[in-house]
């Protein structure tokens, strides 16, 4: 449908909306048109990413600043469903205007996903094809390839790009990875170095958080981002997480051994070098100052410096390769030094800085080089084994970070692996504690960043965690024609025992008892697909076994298939294509998998997939983690956000996000059950679209009230229903929607007398409205 915000025309592909993303949709059109930033909670399967795509796309090409739209999702394959989103929505727009429009959409991965060099994409790992690829791709490589002192082939990928112009590389047209792939493979040019040149032709580039919010790839791939793009977040409930995880990374011994033989390999390479082939030497010190000159005036173009003033600009400890290794494994030797603890050590990088200082005589400028210093070197000597060096360019990660950013970071060193430990097995953590240093550059950059969400509540914790400011903040409620999704809050069970997974109480045996009879139970009465989540997997296995020992597991057998899900990706992916399966053929199955884990993010249980999801407990982080407590203090000092309000937030975010799973849509339906009495004290941090189906009458069940309320839910829900029951009120045709529109514009209308305001009416546009309804107005 076709429908007209202020002067805005807005393609919508579908021939009816819910009201919810109409009211997303106007407001994201405010949001753009003032500037600014805003954090949106949208219902779970309410067609999120269609608004999204459907407001923008129309801003873009109606209006004269066509600004460029990056959307950044969490995985491979949310990235590919948006733009299959994104290929709809072209389509029709094409049908309605009656012509293909210039418009070019792609989608960014790793190089492991886009390669197409027969060798290289079958490397197992992705630093591997990167390090690879760029050894292939580098400028200064190419030209000792192609003078026949380097002895590897080119990519011809990459080289049969040279002779096409930058902006035809690709023609316009929305490409998902397939589709991409085939056309790259046909004409002979590499996909990956295809979506990264084509980003500043792209209409829309949908790729990774990463490539936006880590520094260290954002400077290469993003920085060409004009400030007016519009900057969308998807699924943006864990976003502070993923700015932490970008600058947060463990040391442990096994890395300081690897990359101390890395360091030595290298040396021992440098040597050999030095006596066969000394140019190779001089060749890799000019590189390293010609490669400072320029990104030095890149950055700084206003003050170009001369090769001199750069020489004696960067530090001359690490100028030369020798120099550079040597200096490494002092400071390897230096962290080897400071493992050997007995007792936790946590300090800020000041006095980590200053110690280091002390000991030997390290500085911190040359620190913040590490990084860039070691990948020339290995690029530059052109050795094999790139994964020996993993490690050590960790090191040089840690060194270059340490050294760049003096607040918001924790250098903590723990002697053992766990608190029972007692065999020492040291780690260096050295955790990021503020999210916003990762987010600062998005929101000095761009003036519109959306971040959005279908459990982003309470919504006023990101801008504080982010430092940031929002134009709007807002939760969507959800219109339903009748009651599809049922949540319950059980709090005992059938005995009256309190269940909770509190630390202290989670294994007495009436608890786990109680929680194995709600599960066989709500087994019994679900229809095909049961999902069940727990706050750890420690807990899981513990909880699994006792149920064993007691029967309860048999019991379920009965009705249910049982499937577990684990920290390995492959074992996951097979226990839910079984789970599946039996959902599908009359079995039924009961998946166990747990908060914060990989089903709990980024897989949907739509329909007969997920009939029941089964909270057990709250999901808490792990409250002992030296790494939380630094983060809670860090919070509270900095922004004034209480150490118990992070905590309960964080476990209702993770618990809401499992919940709405089961939910995928208006025609789908579900119960969402919340096993824990303290559920009911924090139910108002759930998402307002839950909280508002939840009746008080719900919020402290018993088992056997929850089952008796569910299985009543199910019968309802058997009952066929008639689409048309749900027009007017979860779904509006395009007669509706204009309804809703004329309303809207007389309450605008109506002046404080009570009577229309003909000047305010007069402004309206008309576009949009029926001839007949125009003349209505005009009547008025
Ligand atoms: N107006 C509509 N009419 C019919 N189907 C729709 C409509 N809007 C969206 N859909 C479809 O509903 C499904 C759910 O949409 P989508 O995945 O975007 O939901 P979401 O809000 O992003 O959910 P989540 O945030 O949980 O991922 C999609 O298959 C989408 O194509
Ligand atoms: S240029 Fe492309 S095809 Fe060639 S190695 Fe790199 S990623 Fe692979």
């Amino acid at each position: 449908m076709l429908f007209y915000i202020d002067d805005l025309p807005v393609y919508f592909p579908y021939p009816k909306i819910y009201p919810e993303q109409y009211k997303y949709i106007c407001d994201l059109k405010k949001v753009l048109d003032v500037g600014g930033h805003a954090v949106l909670e949208m219902p779970s399967g309410t067609g999120k990413t269609i608004s999204l795509l459907a407001v923008t796309v129309a801003h873009q090409m109606h209006y004269s600043e066509h600004r460029k739209i990056v959307y950044c999702s969490r995985t491979m394959s949310e990235i590919e469903k948006a733009l299959v989103e994104l290929h709809n929505l072209m389509k029709y727009r094409e049908s309605e205007l009656g012509y293909a429009e210039q418009f070019l959409g792609l989608g960014l991965t790793s190089r492991k996903n886009l390669c197409l060099h027969p060798t290289i994409k079958n490397e197992r790992k992705g630093t591997v094809v990167d390090e690879k690829c760029r050894r292939l791709t580098n400028g200064q490589n190419k030209k000792k390839i192609e003078n026949g002192d380097l002895d590897v082939s080119l990519c011809s990928f990459h080289e049969n790009m040279n002779s096409i112009d930058p902006g035809n590389y690709i023609p316009s047209g929305i490409y998902s990875f397939d589709s991409l792939l085939n056309y790259c493979q046909e004409r002979k040019t590499c996909p990956y170095f295809t979506v990264r040149r084509m980003i500043p032709f792209c209409n829309i580039i949908i790729y990774s958080y990463h490539y936006l919010l880590d520094p260290k790839i954002s400077e290469r791939v993003s920085k060409e981002l004009s400030k007016d793009s519009i900057v969308i977040f998807d699924e943006g409930h864990n976003i502070d997480n993923v700015c932490i995880e970008a600058l947060s990374l463990d040391i442990t011994n096994d890395t300081l051994k690897r990359a101390t033989r890395a360091a030595n390999g290298l040396s021992k390479a440098v040597i050999e070098i030095e006596k066969n082939d000394s140019k190779k030497l001089q060749d890799e010190y000019d590189q390293l100052l010609a490669g400072l000159t320029q990104s030095n005036n890149e950055k700084n173009n206003t003050v170009p410096l001369s090769t001199d003033l750069i020489r004696k600009e960067f530090p001359g400890t690490i100028m030369k390769g020798k120099y550079f290794l040597s200096f490494m494994k002092r400071f390897l030797a230096y962290i080897k030094v400071r493992m050997k603890i007995l007792n936790t050590i946590c300090e800020s990088t000041e006095s980590f800085l200053i110690h280091l200082k002390q000991l030997t005589f390290i500085d911190r400028k040359p620190l913040k080089y590490c990084s860039e210093r070691l990948s020339l070197l290995v690029r530059n000597l052109e050795l094999n084994n790139i994964e020996d060096y993993t490690a050590l360019k960790d090191i040089a990660t840690f060194a270059t970070l340490v050294s760049t950013y003096e607040k918001g970071f924790q250098l903590i060193i723990e002697p053992f692996e766990t608190d029972e430990a007692k065999v020492p097995n040291p780690v260096l953590h050295f955790a990021c504690l503020d999210a916003s240093i990762a987010m600062k550059p998005v929101f000095q950059k761009f003036s519109s960043v959306i971040i959005t969400s279908g459990t982003i509540s309470p919504l006023d914790m990101y801008p504080r965690m982010l430092d940031f400011e929002t134009v709007l903040q807002k939760s969507y409620s959800m219109t339903l024609a009748k009651k599809t999704f049922l949540p319950l809050i059980v709090t005992k069970g059938s005995d009256q025992v309190a269940i909770s997974s509190r630390f202290e109480i989670r294994n007495d045996l009436s608890i786990i008892r109680n929680y194995g009879s709600l599960l066989v139970e709500f087994s019994q009465i679900t229809p095909d697909g049961l999902v069940v989540f727990f706050p750890s997997y420690l807990y899981m296995e513990s909880i699994i076994s006792m149920w064993q020992s007691m029967g309860i597991l048999d019991e379920v057998w009965k009705y249910k298939l049982i499937l577990v899900e684990t920290p390995d990706a492959q074992e996951t992916a097979l226990a839910l294509q079984t789970y599946r399966t039996a959902c599908s053929n009359g079995r039924g199955a009961v998946l166990f998998s747990v908060a914060r884990g990989k089903v709990s993010e980024g897989i949907d249980f739509d329909h007969h997939y997920g009939r029941t999801v089964l909270l057990i407990g709250i999901p808490f982080q792990y409250t002992e983690s030296r790494i939380l407590k630094a983060r809670l203090e860090f919070l509270r000092d900095n922004f004034q956000i209480r150490e118990n309000d992070f905590l309960s937030f964080d476990a209702m975010r993770h618990g809401a996000q499992c919940l709405g799973r089961v939910l995928r849509g208006k025609d789908d339906y579900g119960v969402m059950v919340l096993a824990d009495r303290r559920f009911s004290r924090k139910r108002n941090q759930l998402p307002t679209w839950i909280l508002q189906r939840l009746s008080d009458a719900e919020t402290n069940l018993s088992t056997d009230m929850a089952i008796s309320h569910a299985k009543q839910f199910f019968r309802e829900q058997a009952q066929p229903m008639d689409p048309k029951d749900q027009e007017g009120i979860s779904v509006w045709n395009y007669d509706q929607l204009l309804d809703y529109q004329k309303l809207q514009r007389r309450e605008a209308g109506i002046d404080s007398d009570g009577d229309f305001n003909m000047d305010e009416l007069e402004l309206l546009p008309d576009e949009g409205l029926t001839k007949e309804e125009q003349l209505a107005l005009a009547d008025i």
